[in-house]
This record gives C-alpha cells, sequence and structure tokens, in this order.
C-alpha cells in the first residue's frame, strides 16, 4: 500500500519554498468532519510551521466532497490574490455504489479546475474504505495528508510565480 509505512507528515523544511507572502485558500467538506477537521488541521500548522501568514489564509466549508468542485470554482473567484486552493473531503465507503460516483465526481471536477481556471488546487480528498483508514491519515499513524496538501499548496504556488516571471 503506497501510504503504509510512510508518514505523510514529514518533509524536509529546507526544500520548500519561502512561503511568507503567500496566500491560500481552503475549502473544507462537512461530511465525516472528525476527519476533514483533522486534515485542515495538518494543513492549517503546515502552513504556519513555514511562515504563511493567518491573515493570508481564507477557509470556505462546504456540505460534502462533491460541493468541493463549486467551492473552490467560487473561492479562486472571488479572491483572485490566490496562489493555491485546498480541497478537503472525506468520502468512507458505505452500502452502495454512492461512494465509487463521489469519488469520482470530485476527482475529476477538480481536476478540470486545475485545468480550466489559473489558480492550483491541491485535492486532499480521502477515499476509505472505512473510518479506520481515514483517521490514519488525518493525524493518525500515516501522518496527516493535510500537511502534505499544505506543502504541495506551497510548491504549486511556487511553481505558478515562477511560471509567471518566465512568461514575462
Ligand atoms: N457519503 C459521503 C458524501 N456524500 C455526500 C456528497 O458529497 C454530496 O454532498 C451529496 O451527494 C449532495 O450533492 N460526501 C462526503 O464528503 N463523504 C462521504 O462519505
Ligand atoms: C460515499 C457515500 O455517499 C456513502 O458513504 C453513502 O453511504 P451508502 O452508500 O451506504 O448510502
Amino acid at each position: 500500500m503506497a501510504t503504509e509505512g510512510k508518514n505523510l507528515s514529514q518533509y524536509d523544511k529546507d526544500t520548500i519554498p519561502n512561503a511568507k507572502d503567500f496566500r491560500f485558500g481552503i475549502v473544507v467538506s462537512e461530511w465525516n468532519d472528525e476527519i476533514t477537521e483533522g486534515l485542515f488541521q495538518g494543513a492549517f500548522d503546515a502552513w504556519i510551521e513555514n511562515g504563511v501568514k493567518k491573515e493570508n489564509i481564507v477557509r470556505w466549508n462546504v456540505p460534502g466532497s462533491f460541493e468541493l468542485i463549486y467551492g473552490c470554482k467560487k473561492l479562486g473567484e472571488s479572491f483572485e490574490m490566490l496562489d493555491a486552493i485546498i480541497a478537503v473531503g472525506s468520502v468512507i465507503q458505505g452500502e452502495t455504489k454512492h461512494f465509487d460516483f463521489v469519488c469520482e465526481g470530485v476527482t475529476q471536477g477538480i481536476k478540470d479546475l486545475n485545468i480550466q481556471t489559473d489558480i492550483p488546487v491541491i485535492f486532499c480528498v480521502l477515499t476509505d474504505n472505512n473510518i479506520e483508514q481515514s483517521r490514519a491519515r488525518s493525524g493518525g499513524k500515516h501522518g496527516n495528508k493535510g500537511t502534505e496538501a499544505a506543502i504541495a499548496a506551497i510548491k504549486m504556488a511556487q511553481l505558478r510565480k515562477d511560471a509567471k516571471f518566465y512568461k514575462g
């Protein structure tokens, strides 16, 4: 298993770009909020640890992971100066195929946002078989995918900044 034996919260601070001037958005799904709040905290703490100012972080909530698509789209439209956005969700398998459609829909939707808009949208949506797997990846034995997403957001914000520089 890709995550097994890894700690998603471990990173080398020396490899992270300077984030003090970056402005970030984060959209958090309210479904499975025990998990999504853990993911949010992991992302928030990683940003602060890497110099992001609290006033440069804007958070919106949406009902479920499927609404992350619209929420991230509108957040980017409302705050055009954002350097990156994280979509935070937790989808857990139930009795039916609904899990499959939610996961596929939100995955494709966030992929589309990365194609259609100029603000990187980071995929921090857990798609787990059970709550134990979710807990392990939102501050448990496998670390926190929120931390991983925050570092990805910093790196993508720097890539976007560099791209604008080279374009002139
Ligand atoms: N079962 C889960 C859902 N389902 C709700 C959908 O995301 C969506 O809000 C609904 O279909 C209305 O459009 N959402 C999660 O985030 N996690 C789940 O486990
Ligand atoms: C991912 C879902 O929508 C799922 O948790 C809903 O549960 P069920 O498939 O039992 O209706």
